[in-house]
């Protein structure tokens, strides 16, 4: 298979597999930021780049109307992602974010947004070493631009502006084979409202299965039973980091959160991101945290639903409470949230939950890096960087 594009990229190409004698780590150096093309990668005739202002409630509608149309669609075309505006404001905004990686692509004459693509810092620690990053999301041309080799062009100029910051690494996730996964992992479901994922087309009735016996069988109780268990607040960040920092250690590739990081990805956001920690009753510490992102879908083609509300499991600590019993109490409040379907992919130690908390296998997800070569595939429960 022909990358006429990625073949020209530092990533770890096909024909590397295998060769034990290229080094781990960075492909090609730094360059000297007056070195890195100044001015922005040429367009079709017809389009121009736009800077999207993600602080402008106007812009930040634009982007969101074009994945809403435009962006991730399932293997059988009938979901797709429906990030928020305020989901967006949120994934764009993180400590030290550069209003520059936030790159649209816009018809010259009727200012149409057609294309976008977005970068975010963060420091990820590949085993023992912590590089500085882009991390990679929200690549999205216009259903009527595709195959026209826009994608090349977005990608050149996000990794343009990201070199003119002074990073050279970065992380992303596609469901597409690319030169070359540094891993590649399983996503699974957890019904939670298996009566409309069976009308819409998300999961099906299995053989011996009747409708009575499958609502049955993902039945939830209303309320949680882990002592302490209650929402993440404010003063509880401290705490809530040193156990995280504690836990993503054993990875070999985990994002490096500190306390800012801490409270602008955990701290609940409603309809965004949700989280909860176990305060012991006894000693009142912190022992368990557990947290996930709302990510809805667009229904296409059915007449009753037009929404499916998913919960993407985003980071689980657990030191005391068993993790089986802490990821079933998550289940018990994103089902009392009413999401239809609670989602994970199989990194870390969710491996461990997913069978007994009966989720259901979903396609592959593929993790990559930029400009850094791993020698080996890692294997999912490895890798400890859940993206939005
Ligand atoms: C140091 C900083 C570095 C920063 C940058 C790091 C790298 C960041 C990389 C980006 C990470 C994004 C992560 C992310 O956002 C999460 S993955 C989600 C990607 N978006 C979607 O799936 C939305 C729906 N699809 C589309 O909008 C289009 O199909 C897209 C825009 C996907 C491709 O548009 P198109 O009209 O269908 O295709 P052409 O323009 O004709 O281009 C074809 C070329 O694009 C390659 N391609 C296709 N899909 C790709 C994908 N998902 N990643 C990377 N490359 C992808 C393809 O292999 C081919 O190259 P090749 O010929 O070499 O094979
Ligand atoms: C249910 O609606 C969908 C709409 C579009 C695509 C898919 C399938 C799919 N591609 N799912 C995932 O990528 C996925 C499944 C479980 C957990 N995280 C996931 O992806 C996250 C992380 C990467 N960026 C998208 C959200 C499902």
């Amino acid at each position: 298979m022909r990358h006429k594009f990625w073949e020209t990229q530092p990533v770890k190409q096909f024909k590397d597999i295998g060769d034990i004698s290229l080094p781990e780590g960075p492909i090609e150096p730094p360059i000297p930021l007056s070195e890195v093309k100044q001015e922005p990668y040429n367009l079709p005739n017809l389009y121009e780049w736009i800077t999207c202002d993600i602080d402008s409630e106007e812009t930040r509608a634009e982007v969101c109307n074009l994945l809403t149309h435009n962006y991730i669609e399932d293997d059988k075309n009938m979901f797709r992602f429906d990030y928020s505006k305020e989901f967006l404001h949120w994934a764009l905004r993180p400590p030290g974010y550069c209003k520059s990686w936030h790159i649209g692509v816009r018809v010259k004459s009727s200012k149409k947004l057609v294309a976008f693509i977005a970068g975010v810092p963060a420091r990820i620690r590949v085993r023992d070493n912590v590089v500085a990053m882009a991390e990679i999301n929200f690549l999205c041309v216009h259903k009527k631009l595709r195959s026209k080799r826009l994608a090349p062009v977005m990608i050149k100029e996000v990794t343009r502006r990201v070199h003119l910051e002074n990073i050279w690494q970065a992380a992303y996730t596609a469901g597409v084979v690319l030169p070359t996964p540094i891993s590649s992992c399983l996503y699974w479901h957890r019904s939670l409202n298996p009566k409309k994922l069976i009308d819409v087309g998300f999961c099906r009735l299995g053989a011996r299965m009747t409708m009575s016996r499958m609502t049955k069988l993902y039945k939830l109780p209303d309320s949680t039973g882990t002592p302490g268990f209650r929402q993440m607040e404010l003063h509880d960040v401290p705490a809530v980091t040193q156990l995280l920092r504690n836990y993503l250690n054993q990875f070999e590739v985990a994002p490096d959160f500190d306390e800012n990081d801490v409270k602008h990805w955990l701290l609940p956001t409603e309809n965004v991101v949700d989280s909860y920690v176990v305060e012991s009753p006894e000693s009142h510490k912190i022992t368990d945290f557990c947290s996930f992102y709302s990510l809805p879908s667009s229904i296409l083609g059915n007449q009753k639903y037009s929404i499916l509300k998913a919960a993407y499991s985003f980071y689980n600590v657990a030191t005391k409470t068993p993790l089986l019993q802490l990821m079933n109490d998550v289940l018990i409040v994103a089902n009392r949230k009413d999401y239809d379907v609670f989602n994970a992919l199989d990194v870390m130690q969710n491996e461990t939950f997913i069978k007994e908390l009966k989720f259901g296998p979903g396609d592959g997800k593929l993790y990559y890096l930029y400009n850094y070569r791993l020698r080996d595939t890692l294997k999912p429960m490895e890798l400890g960087l859940v993206l939005l």
